[in-house]
Formats: structure tokens, C-alpha cells, sequence
């Protein structure tokens, strides 16, 4: 089956985010790992995730793609709850985890065709050539994920993760282990995506990616936002410490070494 068609928005009215998250929690036992997170990402917009070890990212994400079930709050994917319609709201969406999960006994072609078969993608093999050729494993076909170089295990985890051509798209440090080939692919490859109308959540330290391809930002540092909009906004919020050229690097720092008195709060929705 491929993703439901999305009606879409009328004309001149106003876009349905892919993804709606509010008020999401996540705790093990006593700890609080993610707290109160509110924020949406609308079709063909990049949101970056960012935070210090321990901030929060992996869990948040793992909660949008229903992999940890939630605390309390909502996630809502394609209009449909993660918690009351998984199916639906998972057959839209693709993560992509930073360690590449594959099956040591399927082929590179096994692995797309077992992924076609899941997703029911109609001229999957089509589709599937394609992504081999824009993830540089053409020839790789018979391989198995033991035969893999790193980075080549990581492009066909992608590969499998866009065959389905989901609507929404996260990615926790999605260039780890790709070399600057492959980086600068895997960047237009991203755009490629977001301007076909995916949304696109992508966590990662690497600050001048984020700073490159997307268009909005989320800091969290204990769980919590503190610092979401686009960098320009985040900027302004820093009044009295930015003359307007910080980078990304320069603002993480001082948001997430102030006190949390100090930081700026979460702009915008
Ligand atoms: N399965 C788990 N059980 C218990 N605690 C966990 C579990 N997974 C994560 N945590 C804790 O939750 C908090 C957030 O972890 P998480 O992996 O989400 O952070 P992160 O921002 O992705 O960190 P990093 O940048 O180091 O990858 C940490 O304190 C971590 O120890």
C-alpha cells in the first residue's frame, strides 16, 4: 500500500502540518527524558533537532515514530495518532536511526524488495534502482550487509527508509559514516525530498548541517525546548549578547550553558 493521498490544503487556505506534536512527554521510570514538547513541521519544511548528549533527541524521535510509546501528550502524523492509528501514521513515515538495522542474510535488492512488499509500493523495482543510483550502491545489488562498508550499510538503510516516498522523514545523525561524496549527496538528496513536499526532522550535532538545510531549529537541553524558530529568530531572542552574524555553533553555546532563567524560550509554534 502506498501512503493515503492527502486531499491537501484548499486554495489560499492553510497547509495541515505533516507532523503535530504537543505537549509530548517521555519518562524511564523516574527520569524525565522529554518534557512538554509542542511543535509542528509543515509539508516540505526541515526541522532541526539539537541539544547536548543526553538532551533528549533520540527519545523524542523514537516517540514521533512510534517506536516508544509517549508519556502523555500527542503525536499526530498525516492527521492520524500514533497511539490510536500506528498503522496509518507509520505507513507515512520513515526512521532513519543513526546505527543502520539491517538483515544480515537479504541481499541490497532482498532488502528493497522486502521493504516493497511491506509498504505494498507499486513499480517498486523501478524506484528501487533509482535509489541505488542516487545512493552510489549500484553493482552492490547481490551484496550482503556483511560485505557493507559502513557508510554503504547507512545508504541502504536510506534507501529502504525513502522506497515508500513517506510523507514525513526523521533522521537521527543521518551523515554518520558517510564520506564527503557521500555527504554532499545525501544533503541534495535531503532537499530533494523536502522540496517534493516531505517534512523532514534530522537531529544531529553536526551544527552547520543544520544550520545549512534546515529551516527551522529546535533546541532542547533536559528534555526541554529551549530555543525553537529559524535561526534568525533565535538570534533576535538573544538580545543584548548577538550583533545578528552568530552562528549556530556560537547560539547552542550560550543557550545551552545559561542557566534556564537566562535562555531565551521557545519561539514561535
Ligand atoms: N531506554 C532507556 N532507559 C532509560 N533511560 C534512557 C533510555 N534511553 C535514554 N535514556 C535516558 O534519557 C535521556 C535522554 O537520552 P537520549 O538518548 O534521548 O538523548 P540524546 O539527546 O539523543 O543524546 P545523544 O546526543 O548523546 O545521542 C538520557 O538521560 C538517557 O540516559
Amino acid at each position: 500500500m502506498t501512503p493515503a493521498a492527502d486531499p491537501g490544503p484548499e486554495p489560499g487556505g492553510p497547509v495541515a502540518p505533516v507532523l503535530e506534536v504537543v505537549a509530548l512527554e517521555k519518562a524511564y521510570g523516574a527520569l524525565k527524558a522529554v518534557q512538554g514538547l509542542s511543535f509542528q513541521v509543515a509539508p516540505g519544511e526541515v526541522l532541526g533537532l539539537v541539544g547536548p548528549n543526553g538532551a533528549g533527541k533520540t527519545s523524542t524521535l523514537r516517540c514521533l515514530a512510534g517506536i516508544l510509546p509517549v508519556s502523555s501528550g500527542r503525536v499526530v502524523v498525516t492527521g492520524h495518532d500514533v497511539a490510536v492509528a500506528p498503522v496509518e501514521a507509520k505507513r507515512a513515515l520513515a526512521f532513519l536511526p543513526d546505527e543502520p538495522r539491517l538483515f544480515e542474510y537479504l541481499t541490497v535488492w532482498e532488502h528493497l524488495n522486502f521493504v516493497a512488499r511491506l509498504y505494498g509500493v507499486e513499480g517498486w523495482e523501478e524506484k528501487a534502482r533509482a535509489l541505488l543510483s542516487e545512493m552510489e550502491l549500484v553493482g552492490k545489488e547481490r551484496a550482503l550487509p556483511g560485505e557493507l562498508s559502513r557508510g554503504m550499510k547507512q545508504k541502504l538503510s536510506i534507501a529502504c527508509g525513502f522506497l515508500h516516498e513517506p510523507r514525513l522523514i526523521l533522521l537521527d545523525e543521518p551523515l554518520t559514516g558517510l564520506d564527503p561524496i557521500g555527504i554532499r549527496r545525501m544533503k541534495a538528496s535531503l532537499r530533494q525530498r523536502a522540496e517534493h513536499g516531505a517534512a523532514l526532522v534530522l537531529s544531529s550535532h553536526l551544527l552547520p548541517l543544520v544550520e545549512e538545510l534546515c529551516h527551522r531549529i529546535l533546541v532542547i537541553a533536559g528534555g526541554r525546548a529551549v530555543a525553537l524558530g529559524t535561526l534568525a529568530e533565535i538570534r533576535a531572542r538573544m538580545s543584548g549578547v548577538d550583533d545578528g552574524s552568530a552562528s549556530l555553533e556560537e547560539l547552542f553555546v550560550r543557550i545551552t550553558s545559561a542557566g534556564a532563567d537566562e535562555r531565551p524560550g521557545p519561539a514561535g509554534p
